[in-house]
């Protein structure tokens, strides 16, 4: 098993929001056994005293990592979103401590996906509103605004991993699909793109959103969209709180422009279970409202933990960056017999003729040497004879430029 600089028992790993319990399999099973996880999200302030000694962090879509959280997360070496977006973390913020970023950013599609199909069946029967009358001990048999999915038109925002699934599934079903996207996609089977946003509120039965957050998908869907979509449609929305404004939402409701909508994220969400869930949408006829549950099942949360967690595992055995998504890429091979040194720096001329020097003086000579640059930083792994790496380290970390050294033996 590799050793690290550090003994890996004492690396401190901190999983928040019920990660699933796989993660902590996979940390244990390649030798890290000290995790500590939490159920729900922390308190800002609670979050920024709790990471001060952390070395690995996992957390979901709730907790927030901003830049003052990375400030006060002074040995933070990565971060494992267990979940698709990164919206949630200041990913320029990590870049600029060194920390690298790792997601799972397809394990949760198909249940997101299915989810969506299954909300948009529901809410063309009008069963939320026949199942709480019927709760009550009430009876509304009645076939009025109840329809079959099939032959409906969806229309999808944003064709990417789960926009294209669901158009798959969708279509199977009967449905005819159209997409909207700021990229131009291969349809999948009979799907077709549309131009506009616009174009496809206007022909769309049952609208669905799976966007990211992003500055132009902030509020996307607002009372002007709402007010283009056909009588009577459905708006679903499994992708983030801030894409859909919510007021103008209740009042389509209220007033019948819309015959139901299904929402699984909210501009804010509740931090815990505990935690009231405050909303203008509840208590109204026909509203699907989950708690952000769109990639939570057994087979999504226990796939999510095993990737997440290997490959953070592997980026602290050995450097292995591939698919992080704010970090230079590198795959790297084991590196047996030899140690192996990590150096992260800015990415500014004059590093790596610095670096080289130093072995150069120290008379090491360089067994391998892998290099990958963004805009901002510089990953330099550099293989070296056994036992010769604590001899240059130092000096290493003097380099101007340097974010941060590691050494794994
Ligand atoms: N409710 C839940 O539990 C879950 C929610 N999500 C959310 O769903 C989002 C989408 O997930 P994936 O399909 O995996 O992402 P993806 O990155 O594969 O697809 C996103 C698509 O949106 C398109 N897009 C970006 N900006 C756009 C704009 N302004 N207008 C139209 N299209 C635009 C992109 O070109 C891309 O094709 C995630 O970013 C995440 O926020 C993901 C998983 C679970
Ligand atoms: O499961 C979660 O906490 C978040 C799911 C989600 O929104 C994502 O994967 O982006």
């Amino acid at each position: 098993m590799t050793k690290t600089s550090l003994d890996k028992n004492k690396i401190k790993i901190l999983l928040l929001e019920g990660i699933h319990p796989s993660a902590v399999e996979v940390l244990k099973q390649a030798g890290y056994t000290n995790v500590e996880t939490v159920a729900g999200a922390l308190p800002a302030e609670e979050l920024k005293a709790r990471v001060a000694d952390v070395h690995f962090l996992g957390i979901r879509s709730r907790t927030q990592l901003t830049e003052e959280v990375f400030e006060a997360a002074h040995k933070l070496v990565a971060v494992g979103a267990f979940c698709i977006g990164t919206n949630q973390i200041d990913l320029n913020a990590a870049r600029a401590r060194a920390v690298a970023v790792f997601n799972a950013p397809y394990s949760n599609t198909r249940s997101v996906a299915e989810l969506v199909l299954a909300e948009a069946i529901l809410l063309l029967r009008g069963i939320p509103e026949k199942n709480i009358v019927a709760h009550r001990g009430g009876w509304l048999k009645s076939a009025s605004n109840s329809y079959e999915i099939r032959g409906k038109t969806l229309g999808i925002v944003g064709y990417g991993s789960i926009g294209s699934q669901l158009s798959v599934l969708a279509e199977s079903l009967g449905m005819h699909v159209i997409f909207y996207d700021v990229i131009t996609k291969l349809p999948l089977g009979n799907a077709h793109q549309v131009h506009s946003l616009n174009e496809l509120l206007a022909q769309s039965d049952i609208v669905s959103l799976h966007v990211p957050e992003l500055a132009s998908t902030k509020w996307m869907i607002g009372a002007k969209e709402i007010a283009a979509m056909k009588e009577g449609s459905i708006l679903i929305n499994a992708s983030r709180g801030t894409v859909v404004e919510i007021e103008p939402l209740a009042e389509a409701i209220k007033s019948k422009k819309l015959l139901g909508a299904a929402i699984d994220v909210f501009p804010v969400e509740p931090r815990t279970n505990k935690d009231e869930f405050i909303s203008p949408l509840r208590g109204l006829d026909n509203v699907i409202l989950t708690p952000h549950i769109g990639g939570s099942t057994m087979e999504a949360q226990a796939n999510i933990g095993l990737e997440v967690a290997e490959k953070l595992a592997k980026y602290s055995d050995n450097g292995t960056t591939t698919t992080s998504v704010n970090f230079p890429e590198a795959a790297l091979p084991a590196h047996p017999g030899r140690d192996r040194i990590l150096h992260i720096h800015r990415n500014v001329p004059g590093v790596m003729t610095a670096i080289n020097q130093i072995f150069s003086e120290a008379k090491i000579n360089i067994a391998a040497q892998y290099l990958q640059t963004d805009d901002s930083i510089g990953y330099v792994v550099i293989d070296v004879e056994a036992g010769t790496a604590d001899k240059v380290k130092d000096a290493l970390k003097e380099v101007p430029g340097t974010v941060r050294t590691r050494v794994l033996f």
